[in-house]
């Protein structure tokens, strides 16, 4: 497997742990990469021993779950240790300020005991790295974004053209047209990559300024440890000196108090700076539940922009994006399939596409409907059965072999409409767990020994017969797709 699709993969299966595990936890796999992918196993590096023991004992079978549920099949998966080369030249940090100083220094002191460097705990386990480290932001820092999230990226349908625009605006121009600009709409339609991308356009236009993407669960983490360690005013200074701050689904701040007290002087000392504040949530400002009303307010001065889930034309161009993006040719009747199956979240629908090229990759097979069909069956158990109805099943038929509805629950026995009515009812035994005298009802009221005969009778001819094989795997795919 290409290691571009070899790191898709492995970001697949990071976000699947990120359900799982806690962000502390998380950040054990920042430097972890995906090595190789065999049908034996799965190799990832890591970058000392220390880091390869801690995950194994503590997490291995959180990543072999991902594993399994993003390839579908389960993987052994094991550690090397590949260090990483050592910067030639620390990279310098240029600090004035007073308060920067002493931020820089605590920062650096805590990155000495950084166990992925090297440096031993003896009786404790090593702490992960901690990105939520209270240091200033420096001007162009841009850790907290997400490279490969741009406006390059982001493809445009009726769903999002509003939200892009306005995006598109604010990058342009932060803390002069919509501050603050909120974003609201349902999991995985691209909130959390129109926020990066605006980040990365304004650091693009703006190296000088600082830039910070943090999540409401790190804003949370934050603000209490730094009332615990007593660094509340450290707190207040990193984030008063930021000149874009975007925090992501802050429907997570409901109920919490003091991190709305915070919050609210934050965004105060921001917005009266002209200081660019971006949010998002899955739900409008009025809608989310345990906010006070000072801070919804706030929210609601600027500019509100919905995401709604993708049509079809734009689902098909997202994943025609990543196929691009990931350097794998997918052929358009795979694409179309897959984006008839998942039309709500754009995060399932790539790693759909992940899964599938992951999949062809292993067994050695072009990319195919066939395979998509196996590689996505376990992913989404229920699609087959769950969803389909008799009636769907009556409408599908019938519409292909150009009769009524009403015919296939009527008498008539010219072959015409008997053969279709036959095919329907081997398809309702075949795709649906309805009983045979239930189905027989639905025909009209038929015996179930007619629907039995039915079944048998088709499924034997479609053994025969290559013409009605095809026949009923294209109404088969017509009706899942309904
Ligand atoms: N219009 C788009 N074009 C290209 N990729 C997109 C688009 N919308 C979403 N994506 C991709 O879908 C995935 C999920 O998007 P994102 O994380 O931004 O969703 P979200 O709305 O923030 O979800 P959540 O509510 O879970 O935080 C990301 O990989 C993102 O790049």
């Amino acid at each position: 497997m290409e290691q571009t699709q070899l790191q898709a993969v492995w970001e697949q299966i990071l976000t699947k742990m990120k359900e799982t595990l806690a962000e502390s936890a998380f950040k054990w796999f920042k430097s972890v990469k995906p090595l190789s992918l065999t049908d034996d196993g799965f190799v990832l590096s890591v970058q000392n021993d220390l880091v390869k023991d801690w995950i194994t004992s503590h997490y291995l079978t959180i990543v072999e779950d991902a594993v399994s549920a993003v390839l579908g099949s389960k993987h052994k998966v094991s550690f090397q240790v590949v260090p990483e080369a050592q910067p030639e030249v620390e990279p310098a940090k240029k600090e004035t300020a007073g308060e920067e100083e002493t931020a820089a220094s605590h920062s650096s002191s805590r990155k000495k005991e950084d166990p992925n460097q090297g440096s031993l705990f003896q009786d404790q386990p090593p702490a992960p790295v901690d990105n939520g480290d209270m240091h200033i932001v420096a001007p162009g820092d841009r850790s907290s974004l997400n490279p490969k999230y741009t406006f390059e990226t982001f493809v445009t349908g009726s769903s999002n053209r509003f939200a892009h625009a306005a995006a598109m605006a604010v990058a342009e121009s932060p803390g002069k047209v919509y501050n603050p600009f909120f974003m609201y709409g349902g999991v995985g339609l691209g909130k959390t990559h129109l926020m990066h991308a605006i980040g990365n356009r304004v650091l693009q236009n703006h190296p000088e300024m600082r830039v910070l993407y943090v999540s409401s669960e790190q804003f949370t983490n934050e603000i209490i440890r730094a009332i615990q360690e007593g660094k509340a005013e450290l707190f207040r200074q990193k984030y008063r000196t930021i000149d874009v701050l975007m925090v992501d689904d802050i429907q997570f701040l409901s109920g919490k108090q003091s991190t709305q007290e915070e919050f609210f002087n934050t965004f105060n000392a921001l917005h009266v700076a002209d200081k660019q504040i971006i949010l998002s949530s899955d739900r409008p400002p009025r809608e989310v539940q345990k906010l006070e009303d000072r801070l919804r307010s706030r929210f609601e001065g600027g500019l509100i922009t919905d995401i709604q889930a993708p049509d079809l034309e734009t689902r098909i161009a997202i994943l025609k994006n990543k196929a691009l993006l990931d350097h794998v040719d997918v052929p358009n009747d795979v694409l179309m399939f897959i984006a008839n199956r998942i039309d709500s979240n754009i995060r399932e629908l790539e790693g759909a596409l992940t899964r599938v090229v992951a999949y062809a990759s292993l067994i050695k097979k072009p990319v195919t409907t066939d395979v998509v069909a196996e590689a996505l069956k376990d992913v989404f158990p229920n699609n087959h059965k769950k969803e389909v109805t008799l009636e769907v099943i009556q409408e599908i038929v019938a519409t292909y072999f150009k009769i009524r509805i009403e015919d296939l629950h009527s008498k008539k026995r010219t072959r015409s409409i008997a053969f279709p009515r036959q095919i329907a009812m081997y398809l309702c035994r075949e795709l649906t767990d309805t009983s045979l005298p239930q189905i027989g009802n639905f025909f009209g009221g038929r015996d179930h020994t007619t629907v039995l005969h039915a079944y048998d009778k088709i499924a034997k001819e479609r053994e025969e017969n290559a013409k009605l094989h095809k026949i009923i795997k294209d109404l088969i795919e017509s009706i899942q797709k309904m």
